[in-house]
């Protein structure tokens, strides 16, 4: 395995706001990651997590407040700065379709794996990608491309790829889908062993509770643009099974968006515009269409019902 010296980063989302079109997606969101811990981030779809993890990647930049790596600002970073931020930061993207984000689609499992030290021109390159497709049980995969595989070796391949570097700060955005029990306890073991022994710092997006508790130390849960509750595990998620208690303890759903009047009143105007035009366009190619066509397709038709 690969062995870093470097000491894993503090991160700080302080005060973060991030609206999109001036709709607010994060509204002040505070939430400290330490070395050494898994800190998972709960929330909603659409509450806003992959936008948050993304200020940390430095793909968006907070309209205020701050995400903070060893107390620099990310948004703050000189290109080359970034650079080095992202070479030390083992990431996984969301998605576990055929296109997975994370992967290549034209390179086999064993390429994709190998991508980042073979980037980095590491003399080993190729014994650790074994070692590691041992380790997520895909080494019978290794020459398969992405498209030929299911969607949980996908998922372990990227996760694989995230990992392989020995990366200092983890960014995981929902591993746990596709995943199946046997699966999912190898990847809480890899993800473990990297914060427990390694000493990174991890940040694990995922909607499932028992995966959460199986891998976090930290829970933060986000709703409303905010965090609502953070703190350690069995105290965040202590006496919550289902979708329900959940929801009794932080009100989930009264804190998910609904169309204000003005949205609903815009779908129906452009419904009713989009309707109108269909018909004057309809109307348009009937009036235009020369007799003997509109004859003869109206012809054709009869004679094929499939049609
Ligand atoms: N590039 C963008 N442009 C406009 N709106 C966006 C963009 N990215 C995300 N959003 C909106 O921001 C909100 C939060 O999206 P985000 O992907 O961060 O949610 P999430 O909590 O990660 O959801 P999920 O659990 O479904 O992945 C959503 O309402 C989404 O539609």
């Amino acid at each position: 395995m690969i062995h870093t010296t470097r000491s894993a980063p503090a991160v700080g989302f302080r005060d973060v706001h991030l609206a999109f079109d001036s709709e607010p997606v994060l509204e002040g969101v505070d939430l400290e990651l330490e070395p050494g811990r898994t800190t998972v981030l709960l929330g909603p779809s659409g509450a806003g997590k992959t936008t948050l993890v993304r200020t940390l990647l430095g793909l968006y930049a907070p309209d205020s407040g701050e995400t903070v790596v060893d107390g620099r600002a990310v948004a703050s970073l000189r290109a080359d700065e970034l650079a080095a931020l992202r070479r030390r930061t083992g990431v996984l993207l969301g998605g576990s379709s055929v296109y997975d984000a994370s992967l290549f689609g034209s390179l086999s499992l064993f390429d994709n794996v190998a991508y980042p030290l073979r980037a980095a021109r590491h003399p080993a390159a190729d014994a650790e990608t074994w070692r590691i497709l041992h380790e997520f049980e895909l080494a019978g995969h290794a020459t398969a491309l992405p498209s030929e595989v299911s969607a949980g070796q996908r998922r372990r391949a990227a996760l694989a790829r995230a990992l392989i570097t020995a990366p200092d700060l983890l960014v995981l955005d929902d591993p746990g889908p596709a995943l199946d029990l046997h699966n999912r306890d190898a990847v809480v073991r890899s993800v473990r062993r990297r914060t427990t022994r390694s000493g990174a710092t991890a940040l694990v997006v995922m909607h499932d509770l028992e995966l959460a508790r199986a891998l976090g130390d930290r829970v933060g849960v986000l709703l409303g643009g905010r965090i609502v509750a953070d703190g350690p595990v069995d105290e965040v998620l202590g006496g919550i099974v289902t979708a329900a208690d959940l929801d009794a303890r932080f009100g989930v759903r009264a804190a998910l968006p609904v169309a204000t009047a003005a949205e609903r009143a815009a779908v129906a105007r452009r419904a009713r515009r989009q309707g109108l035009g269909e018909a004057w366009l309809l109307m348009g190619v009937l009036f235009a269409m020369p007799a003997k066509l509109s004859l003869a397709l109206g012809s054709g038709m009869l004679a094929n019902p499939a049609l």
